[in-house]
């Protein structure tokens, strides 16, 4: 493996691609990836190009100290949320990411000093139906409150985008990004930098991080991004296409679900792709690759500081896609469930969504979908849907719950940290991962709905056709009306599990969505039935 890694490397050296790459060639995917290319190459130059904005930053960052705004929410989705939240973790400064539609997780939030509030609307195309749904909710709160949303809501988006039009016309302090640099590959960008510095994170030394590898980019030894892009990709060629992302021992926090969106939404296509799994203990299938994240063992090692991970990880997936023979700035097959999940609520009109009947109840969990071999109770739906994951294929788990309700268990007072951290696992959805993880030798994946959709969503629909699919949905306890618009939070939630489970379906996927009728004792529930064998 480390001979074809180096190999592949050798080649992409001999060929001028490390030059060609650090200098925005937009010729490396192919014909049919260069108009997309010529307008995405842009976050080559972040580490240098970024620093024009730090005054702009600054100023932003000195107003809302001196008005004691101290709690930064930050409304995004996918590529516009998932840096700031690795840089926040890493550097131990809060922020409240919304990237669900989840009412209680939502609730939470708006419930949290408002007050005190500071929201970072980030959307670079500035349509995506979450992020604008956070969006009139923070406006209709700041304005119940008696509070000027021109006073608290600061807009990222791209030159042009309706949102900045919206921004504009709203007297929103604006941040425009570089429309050169897709979601995913804008970390370094306005999307990264301008929620993390208003947090307290120090934005100019990630720069700085990133500006000591970016020389090595053009180079075609000793190239951090070149070697990984190339074991990336030379192994996805030889069948090892799982990616699993080891990051306990460093220091950086969080950075595997970053990863994550990007290798899965920019490989996952035209029945290719690389399959990230975070979170799981290598198996040893002959599929896995491990990537560790600083320290530890694994097939590669990626060190440096945040900011250097950033620029390595982004050049190595180029370097991948064009090994791959992939366009590795699209993301083709997201659109397909945002527009099923659109049908599905202008043709409920005010009426319930189309969730059709159970083909079972078990306790307070419904069970809906298709399955082969007469189930009679939740544990034979997981052991069925087990067995029905294909010797190359991958089980992925899709919660639409609120990620933070398991730390609202009551813990005795008295409690250890590690009688609460027990108490937390046995009330989180995500303990059902590892559970089904020892039942077989293939990768279990869990994503929060709809924060996956704009991560490996694209992977799922558009990579290789080996998936089985366990989404789970919960009752909602209290929703939240999306001003102006004919929906609530819950029922938005709703219609898009329903919307990618068309999409997988309509694939001819395994798929069945567990419904939770009571949401902390359907988990416990769940969990149970999990570790039944
Ligand atoms: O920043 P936005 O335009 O709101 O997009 C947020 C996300 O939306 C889509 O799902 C894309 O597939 C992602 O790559 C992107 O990061």
């Amino acid at each position: 493996m480390a001979g074809k890694a180096a190999e592949a490397a050798r080649e992409l050296a001999a060929e001028g691609v490390p030059q060609a790459l650090a200098s925005g060639d937009s010729t490396l995917w192919g014909p049919s990836a260069e108009a997309e290319a010529a307008i995405r190459l842009g976050w080559l130059n972040l580490p240098l190009t970024s620093r024009e904005l730090i005054p702009e930053i600054t100023n932003l960052v000195e107003k809302a100290q001196a008005e004691h705004l101290d709690h930064v929410v930050l409304a995004g989705m996918g590529g516009s949320s998932l840096a700031p939240e690795v840089i926040t973790a890493t550097a131990d400064v809060p922020l409240t990411v919304l990237d669900t539609t989840d009412p209680g997780q939502v609730l939470r939030a708006l419930r949290d000093r408002l007050e005190r509030t500071i929201v970072v609307v980030a959307s670079k195309s500035g349509g995506t139906v979450e992020t604008d749904s956070h969006r009139r909710i923070y406006e209709q709160a700041f304005r119940d409150a008696g509070i000027d949303p021109a006073d608290r809501i600061v807009v990222v988006t791209d030159p042009g985008s309706p949102l900045e039009q919206l921004a504009i016309d709203s007297g929103y302090n604006i941040i425009l990004a570089d429309p050169n640099v897709g979601g995913r590959y804008s970390a370094l960008s306005a999307f990264g930098l301008v929620p993390s510095a208003l947090a307290g994170a120090d934005v100019v030394s990630l720069l700085d991080e990133a500006a000591d590898v970016h020389p090595l980019l053009g180079e075609g030894e000793g190239n951090p991004g070149l070697e990984l892009g190339a074991a990336i990709g030379a192994a996805a060629l030889a069948g090892r296409d799982k990616l699993l992302l080891e990051d306990a021992l460093s220091e950086i926090n969080g950075l595997p679900d970053w990863i994550e969106q990007l290798i899965a939404e920019s490989t996952g296509k035209q029945g290719l792709g690389v399959l990230p799994v975070v979170g799981a203990d290598p198996g040893g299938a002959g599929d896995e690759l491990v990537a560790v994240i600083g320290t530890g063992d694994g097939d590669l090692r990626v060190e440096g500081p945040l900011g250097a991970q950033f620029l390595i990880w982004e050049y190595a997936t180029a370097i991948a896609g064009r090994l791959l023979g992939i366009d590795p700035f699209d993301q083709p097959n997201v659109a397909e469930s945002k527009a099923n999940t659109n049908e599905l609520l202008a043709a409920a009109g005010e009426g319930p969504l189309p969730v059709g009947q159970p083909l079972l109840t078990d306790g307070p969990v419904e069970v809906y979908g298709e399955l082969p071999g007469n189930p009679k109770d939740l544990s034979d739906v997981l052991t069925i849907l087990l067995n029905q994951v294909p010797g190359e294929g991958y089980l992925a788990i899709m919660a639409y719950l609120d990620r933070l309700a398991a730390f609202d268990i009551p813990v005795a007072e008295d409690a250890s940290f590690d009688e609460m951290a027990d108490a937390w696992t046995a009330a989180d959805p995500a303990t059902l991962r590892a559970l089904l993880a020892v039942r077989t030798d293939r990768p279990v994946t869990f994503g929060w709905g709809p924060r996956f959709l704009h991560s490996t969503g694209q992977y799922h629909k558009g990579g290789p056709q080996n998936g089985v699919f366990l989404q789970i949905t919960g009752a909602v306890a209290e929703d939240v009306p999306v001003p102006g618009k004919p929906y609530t939070l819950g029922r938005l939630q709703l219609a898009q599990a329903l919307g990618d489970l068309g999409a997988l379906t309509g694939r001819g996927r395994p798929a069945v969505r567990l419904h939770l009728t009571d949401r902390v004792a359907g988990i416990a529930h769940l969990l149970h039935a999990a570790r039944e064998v």
